[in-house]
């Protein structure tokens, strides 16, 4: 029997075309995305698709994306894996998303595009017909949810988008990319840790902003945002720094909501110990913030946001963000085992 894959369009540069104001804008439909790609239909692979969202990257939100890990779940028992296509502007937030709700042994292969279909060298037919040759290869089980684009397999948890057009933009800083498809069969090379997965309900997501340390800040912007704010991610300097001016805002914001600490600088952990001056991270851990280890401040945003609507207590926090994190291998992951779950 061949394998079934379920492919779910959610929009995004890969299916948009020409709109009459100017500009191109979601318009294609999942179906016609599959039909146009070369290859796929003498692929060994069963594929329906599912029109799910028509949004730029952008415009997705959290409660769209807990949504389609309920649609994905209801097909558990017949499909062997699952494709998102989907604006790349947000691929790294949304992917992490998926990874940290699904909690099911087929994997969750997200793609897009850089080019669009109109562009000469569009890349999104390549990169759906290798995300749904993935999708369909047993090495991809329990993988959780990964990233294709540019022939190259990418971890949710670390993949990052770092350039604004060019279709070598992903790239997996801490780490490398798990893997590459190679004459059109995935190779997977190297593993990444999956802790676990969150009982998140996300159909009222909690407000949880990112503040970005920069030179010369004082307390007024943040004191403002951590106000409205059911969590707070620090997006600090260096290994985990802010300037002294904040100390004090972010330690008592810290005593009546999360407050996690990342490092702006697009890799490398947050350390814990080495620096001991006003703002260091050592002085704000000893304050009350919580490491975000090696998530960036995009990943750490989206973890906080899941445990949060989990009902977790400061303390599962901790737990979750030191064994997501990668810093620590003593902690255990703070929710239900996924072997309870897993299809
Ligand atoms: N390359 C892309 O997909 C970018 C697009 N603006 C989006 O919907 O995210």
């Amino acid at each position: 029997m061949k394998p079934r894959v379920v492919v779910f369009g959610l929009g995004g540069t890969i299916a948009m075309s020409a709109t009459s104001s100017g500009g191109v804008a979601p318009k294609l439909t999942a179906e016609e995305l599959v039909s146009a790609v070369p290859g796929l239909a003498e692929a060994e692979v069963d594929v329906e698709v599912v029109q799910f969202r028509q949004l730029p990257g952008a415009s997705l939100t959290l409660g769209d994306i807990a949504a389609l890990c309920d649609a994905i779940e209801l097909r558990s028992s017949s499909a062997d894996g699952f494709v998102v296509t989907q604006g790349t502007d947000t691929i790294e937030e949304t992917a992490y998303l998926i990874d940290l709700l699904h909690p099911l042994v087929q994997p969750v292969v997200v793609t897009g595009a850089m080019r669009n279909p109109t562009m000469a060298g569009a890349d999104g037919p390549a990169n759906l017909l290798a995300a749904v040759v993935l999708a369909a290869d047993p090495v991809a089980r329990g993988l959780g949810c990964v990233v294709v684009m540019n022939d190259q397999v990418h971890a949710a948890s670390r993949i990052r988008k770092g350039h604004s057009t060019n279709t070598g933009t992903f790239a997996s800083p801490n780490g490398g990319p798990l893997g590459y498809i190679v004459e059109g069969t995935a190779r997977i090379l190297n593993s990444v840790r999956r802790p676990g997965s969150v009982p998140a309900d996300l159909t009222k997501p909690p407000r949880v902003p990112i503040y970005t340390a920069a030179l010369g800040d004082d307390d007024e912007t943040v004191r403002a945002i951590a106000g409205k704010a059911d969590g707070l991610v620090v997006a600090a300097m260096g290994v985990g720094h802010v300037p002294a001016q904040l100390v004090d805002a972010l330690a008592e914001t810290a005593t009546t909501r999360p407050v996690v600490l990342a490092s702006r600088t697009g890799s490398g952990p947050v350390l814990s110990s080495t620096y001991g001056f006003p703002g260091s991270e050592r002085d704000l851990l000893a304050r009350g913030l919580i490491s975000a280890g090696l998530l960036d401040p995009l990943k750490a945003r989206i973890l906080l946001a899941a445990a949060i609507s989990a009902g977790g207590d400061i303390r599962t926090m901790r737990r979750a963000f030191a064994v997501a994190g990668g810093l620590s291998n003593d902690e255990s992951w703070p929710w239900k085992p996924d072997s309870e779950k897993i299809n």
